[in-house]
């Protein structure tokens, strides 16, 4: 996937910028709260219809500005023109995906792939489950083309079954369970497959990125106890407990990613910088596992990457990187102390006042 032009308005402090990233490494620099960040924050909002700085209607559009909009053009894997637009009030949204409106935004997220790895990346390590499982689904999402409509009827059963919990049962109550024990274990059995795929790339990125861990071991906990009973017999055991609470306790929507480390402790253990290196090696694993199952890599930004990694493990970072031809935004202050300077040609931009400039002369 190559992005060749994406255009912001009314994001934080951009009024109307444009930015045409180039193949290989951009190297995007400007000075503290420039806009380097939101630039990255736009493409991963159209990829993931959420920004990770927190929801459209928290800061992100422009103050005084009525709506944000992000335009984007890419080449997809097989080098064909597409493109896709956001326009995002807050509250509402329109959303058109090569010069057609869509209905979900699903459809965007699906066309663009962007992994992101940016400051606060630890929390897919230290941070809730329902992190993790974002993490999974999105992989998923790209990677195994049943799971959307399996997932889509397990949502709308967990909402049917919460909704009668909540009036005290109801006389379908047991076919809403049916449905959400059919959809949840086929969305357990599509999430194993998926770990199970994820695991040789990791084992390839954790070296790099955290070689003091050993090995690992990845596995899914899928929500229940799983190793005991199907999901139906253990809806109808926690029925009653259930009833009392008003809503569904267990099943996929409780699932978790669980990593052993050879020779580091749990996640709790790890210090922050640690957590931070295994991020970005589980972000890394995913974008290789879809470059394998898709033909493309999908487009890598490392937010304030010097900032984030010690020298070395920037070098080992984008020395990996450049071997796959991926595109990779990389955001900085200046440039990483650990860019190693005569081996990687990079296209230079400057953020500040609200305008992007680049590709500048100077690009090796
Ligand atoms: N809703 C908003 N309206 C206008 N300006 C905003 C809004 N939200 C944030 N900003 C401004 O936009 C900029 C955000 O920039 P961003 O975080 O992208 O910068 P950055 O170059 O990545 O900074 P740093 O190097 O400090 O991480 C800041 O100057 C901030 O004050």
């Amino acid at each position: 996937m190559l992005i060749r032009q994406l255009r912001v308005e009314g994001l934080r402090r951009f009024d109307d910028a444009r930015f045409a990233p180039q193949p290989g490494f951009n190297l995007i620099t400007g000075d503290n709260g420039s806009g380097k960040t939101s630039l990255l924050e736009a493409l991963h909002l159209l990829a993931h219809a959420r920004s990770f700085r927190g929801r459209v209607r928290d800061g992100l559009i422009r103050q005084g500005a009525p709506a944000l909009q992000v335009y984007v053009e890419w080449e997809d894997a097989q080098g064909a023109p597409r493109r896709a637009g956001l326009r995002h009030t807050g509250n509402a949204w329109q959303a058109r995906l090569d010069g057609q409106d869509v209905a979900q935004l699903g459809a965007l997220c699906e066309a663009l792939a962007v992994v992101t790895f940016e400051p606060g990346s630890h929390a897919l390590v230290d941070g809730s489950s329902e992190v993790r499982r974002r993490y999974l689904d999105w992989g998923m999402f790209h990677v195994e083309h049943g799971f959307l409509p399996q997932w889509r009827r397990y949502a709308r059963a967990l909402k049917q079954r919460n909704s009668l919990l909540r009036q005290g049962g109801g006389a379908s109550l047991e076919a809403w369970e049916h449905e959400l024990a059919q959809a949840g274990e086929a969305i357990t059995g599509l999430r194993q497959a998926y770990v199970a795929g994820l695991q040789p790339h990791l084992a390839r990125m954790l070296p790099l990125l955290l070689p003091a861990a050993g090995s690992i071991e990845l596995g899914l906990q899928p929500g229940w106890k799983r190793q005991e009973l199907g999901l139906a017999d253990a809806l109808l055991l926690s029925r009653e407990r259930d009833l009392a609470l008003g809503h569904t306790t267990l099943g996929p929507h409780r699932a978790d990613l669980r990593f052993v480390l050879q020779s580091l402790p749990g996640r709790d253990g790890l210090s922050r910088g640690q957590a931070k290196q295994l991020a970005l090696a589980l972000l890394l694993a995913q974008a290789a596992h879809l470059a394998e199952s898709r033909g493309a890599w999908p487009l890598l930004q490392l937010d304030d990457l010097g900032s984030e990694l010690d020298r070395q493990h920037q070098r080992r970072v984008l020395a990996l990187l450049a071997d796959t031809g991926a595109q990779v935004l990389v955001t900085g202050t200046e440039r990483p102390a650990g860019w190693p300077l005569a081996d990687l040609p990079a296209a230079l931009f400057h953020v500040e006042h609200g305008t992007v400039s680049g590709p500048l002369p100077g690009a090796a």
